[in-house]
């Protein structure tokens, strides 16, 4: 008797989900049930990190399955950020995948009153740039609050990662693994930021910027 194995198309992005989400989740990178994952499929519908699941023990059958307006087709019932991350992938055609995380240096800094609410870590390093670029302060809002959506969409066209005031940053990619690089130079560079505050850190210039971003441009 022959057996035939069918694998599913969404079998390996499922394991995707799950494997980065406890990459994340064991190196501290967001803590008890906090932060979602979700991937754009290829008919215009998603997978998405069901609420209240902790992203280190993620079951692949379980990620919430929703079809392209949203609607829940299988698995648990979605993040409570469904519609953040649906108001991101409108405004970016050419993301694949975002992450949302409470890391914490990230959400240190989005908690600093002197940050510039158009871009909250300046330029330190090159991978930053490359990785990240300019990051905009979004307001605060009560966790999964529709509002964050519509406070997102003036600008997710421009910047694949935004940083919600006092809750933390939300990076797209235009694949899984991107957005997850994406996220963790995030972190670290808000490390190093908040590790350099009050030294006045030489950060690169405006022309270093501006060959980085001619050299690696950012989907
Ligand atoms: O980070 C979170 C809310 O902002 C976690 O919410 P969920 O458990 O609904 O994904
Ligand atoms: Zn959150």
């Amino acid at each position: 008797m022959s057996i035939h194995l069918h694998r599913h198309p969404q079998n390996s992005l499922r394991e995707q989900i799950s494997t980065l989400g406890k990459s994340l989740f064991d190196r501290g990178l967001t803590m008890g049930s906090s932060g979602n994952i979700s991937v754009r499929l290829d008919d215009g519908g998603w997978l998405m990190t069901p609420t209240n699941a902790c992203l280190g023990r993620l079951d692949p059958a379980r990620l919430s399955h929703l079809d392209n307006s949203g609607q829940l087709i299988s698995g648990d019932k979605p993040t409570k950020e469904q519609f953040l991350h649906m108001a991101m992938y409108e405004e970016r055609p050419q993301s694949g995948a975002i992450v949302h995380l409470h890391s914490t240096h990230s959400v240190a800094v989005s908690c600093l009153p002197e940050v510039d609410p158009c871009d909250c870590i300046p330029p330190l390093t090159a991978y930053y740039v490359m990785r990240v670029g300019k990051l905009p302060l979004v307001p605060y809002y009560i966790p999964g609050d529709p509002k964050l959506g519509d406070a997102v969409r003036g600008l997710a066209g421009k910047h694949s990662a935004v940083l919600l005031a006092n809750h933390g940053p939300v990076v797209a990619g235009k694949n899984l693994e991107a957005a997850v690089y994406a996220t963790e130079e995030l972190e670290e560079t808000a490390k190093l930021y908040l590790l350099l505050r009050g030294e006045n850190p030489r950060g690169l210039t405006q022309e270093q910027v501006a060959e980085l971003e001619a050299r690696f441009p950012r989907d």
